[in-house]
C-alpha cells in the first residue's frame, strides 16, 4: 500500500491500496468452522484503489465511491456491508469512543467479485487509517488481529509484495521477491462470489505444494514463474461460467509464459516477459474479448503500511 499523503494535523490521510493476484493457490483441507486451510502466493500488483479519510467529530461514518473505469454492472455497498466502513466501526466499538466520525472517499478502479482482493486491500486501508486519524495506537497485532476478523485476505495487505499465505489465508509469512514481473488481468463482465467457488470446490487427496513457484519468484526467472503457476480454484470456477474457458484460449494465443485464474475468479492473469509484451497483449485482448483489461506489474514491499503502523 502507499500512503500518498498525511494531513497537516495528523486527521486525514490519503492510501492507494493495491490489487493482489494467487500466482499458487491449493486446498489443504476442510475445517470445522466451514473454512478451508489453504496454501497460497500471493503478490500485489499496481493496480490501485484511491482512499481519503478525514475525521470526524460528530460519530458520523460516512462513504463516497466513484467508480473509475469498473463496469458498470458492478455496484459497491455504501453503507456497513462495506468493508472500510465494517472495519473503522468494528475498531471504534473496540478501541474508540462513539463520538469518533469520519468521511471516506473512495475512487474504486479495481473490479470487485473479481479475486482480486479489492474490499480486502480497503479494509486493511480503513484499518490503518482509523489507527492513525483516531490517534487509537493499537499495536500490529492488534491490527493484525482485526484485519483476521473482518476477511481471509485482509492482513495480506499490511505485508504486501509476495507472501506465503496459510492458514485460512491470515497465517503471513513475507517473501524477498523483485519486483517488476509484467502482467495483463482480464475482468470478464461476469463476476464470482468467493463463498460460491469454495461452496463447490473439493479438497485433493494429494495437494500440490508452492516451492517451485516461490523459489522462481525469489530468483526473479519471470518464465519459470509462468511455468509453476497453479490455482485449484480455478477447475470449479470454469463449472459455473463460460467465461474463464474463453479467457484461456485466449491467453493460450497471447506470447505469455504462464496464465490462470485469480483467487476464486472471476480474474484472470497472464505473465509475460517484459512491459512491452504486456502493453502489446493487453491491446489485443481489449480487442478479442469483452473483458476490462489492466496492464501492469509486480510490487515489491516499499511503502507498506505496517512501517506506518511501526513508526506512528
Ligand atoms: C480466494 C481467496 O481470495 C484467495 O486469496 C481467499 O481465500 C478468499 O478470501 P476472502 O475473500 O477474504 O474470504 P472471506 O471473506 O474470509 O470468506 C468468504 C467465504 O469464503 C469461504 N472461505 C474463505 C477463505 C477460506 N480459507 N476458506 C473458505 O472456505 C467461506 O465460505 C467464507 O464464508
Ligand atoms: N470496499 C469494497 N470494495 C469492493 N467491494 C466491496 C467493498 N466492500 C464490500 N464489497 C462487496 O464485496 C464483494 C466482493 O469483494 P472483493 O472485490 O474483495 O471480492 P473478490 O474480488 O472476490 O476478492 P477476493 O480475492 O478477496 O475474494 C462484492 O459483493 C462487494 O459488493
Amino acid at each position: 500500500m502507499k500512503i500518498r499523503h498525511l494531513g497537516q494535523d495528523g486527521r486525514s490521510i490519503r492510501i492507494a491500496t493495491p490489487a493482489k493476484l494467487n500466482l499458487f493457490f491449493e486446498l489443504l483441507g476442510k475445517r470445522g468452522d466451514g473454512f478451508h486451510e489453504v496454501e497460497t502466493v500471493m503478490s500485489t500488483v499496481s493496480l490501485f484503489d484511491d482512499l481519503q479519510f478525514s475525521a470526524r467529530d460528530d460519530g458520523l461514518l460516512r462513504l463516497s465511491i466513484f467508480q473509475e473505469g469498473c463496469t458498470a454492472t458492478e455496484s459497491i455497498p455504501d453503507d456497513d456491508r462495506n468493508l472500510i466502513l465494517k472495519s473503522m466501526s468494528r475498531l471504534r466499538d473496540r478501541h474508540g469512543s462513539k463520538d469518533l466520525g469520519c468521511d471516506v472517499f473512495l475512487r474504486k478502479r479495481i473490479p470487485s467479485a473479481a479475486g482480486l482482493g479489492g474490499a480486502s486491500g480497503n479494509a486493511a486501508g480503513a484499518l490503518l487509517a482509523a489507527n492513525w486519524i483516531w490517534k487509537l495506537g493499537l499495536t500490529p497485532e492488534q491490527l493484525d488481529s482485526a484485519a483476521a476478523e473482518i476477511g481471509s485476505d485482509v492482513p495480506f495487505f499490511f505485508h504486501g509484495g509476495s507472501c506465503l499465505c496459510t492458514g485460512r489465508g491470515e497465517v503471513i509469512e513475507s517473501k524477498n521477491v523483485p519486483s517488476g514481473m509484467a502482467i495483463v488481468i482480464a475482468k470478464p463482465d461476469t463476476g464470482l462470489s468467493t463463498a460460491a467457488v469454495y461452496g463447490k470446490c473439493s479438497v485433493p487427496h494429494q495437494p500440490k505444494n508452492s516451492d517451485a513457484v516461490l523459489r522462481e519468484l525469489q530468483m526473479g526467472r519471470w518464465n519459470r514463474v509462468g511455468e509453476n503457476l497453479f490455482n485449484r480454484l480455478e477447475e470449479f470456477a470454469m463449472s459455473m461460467t463460460p467465461a474463464i474457458g474463453k479467457l484461456k484460449d485466449t491467453f493460450d494465443r497471447l506470447d505469455c509464459v504462464g496464465h490462470q485464474m485469480s483467487g476464486s475468479g472471476s480474474s484472470y492473469f497472464g505473465i509475460f516477459r517484459n512491459a512491452a509484451d504486456a502493453h502489446r497483449a493487453a491491446k489485443i485482448a481489449t480487442l478479442e474479448t469483452g473483458s476490462t483489461i489492466f496492464a501492469c506489474s509486480t510490487l515489491g514491499q516499499e511503502g507498506t503500511f505496517r512501517a506506518l503502523v511501526e513508526t506512528g
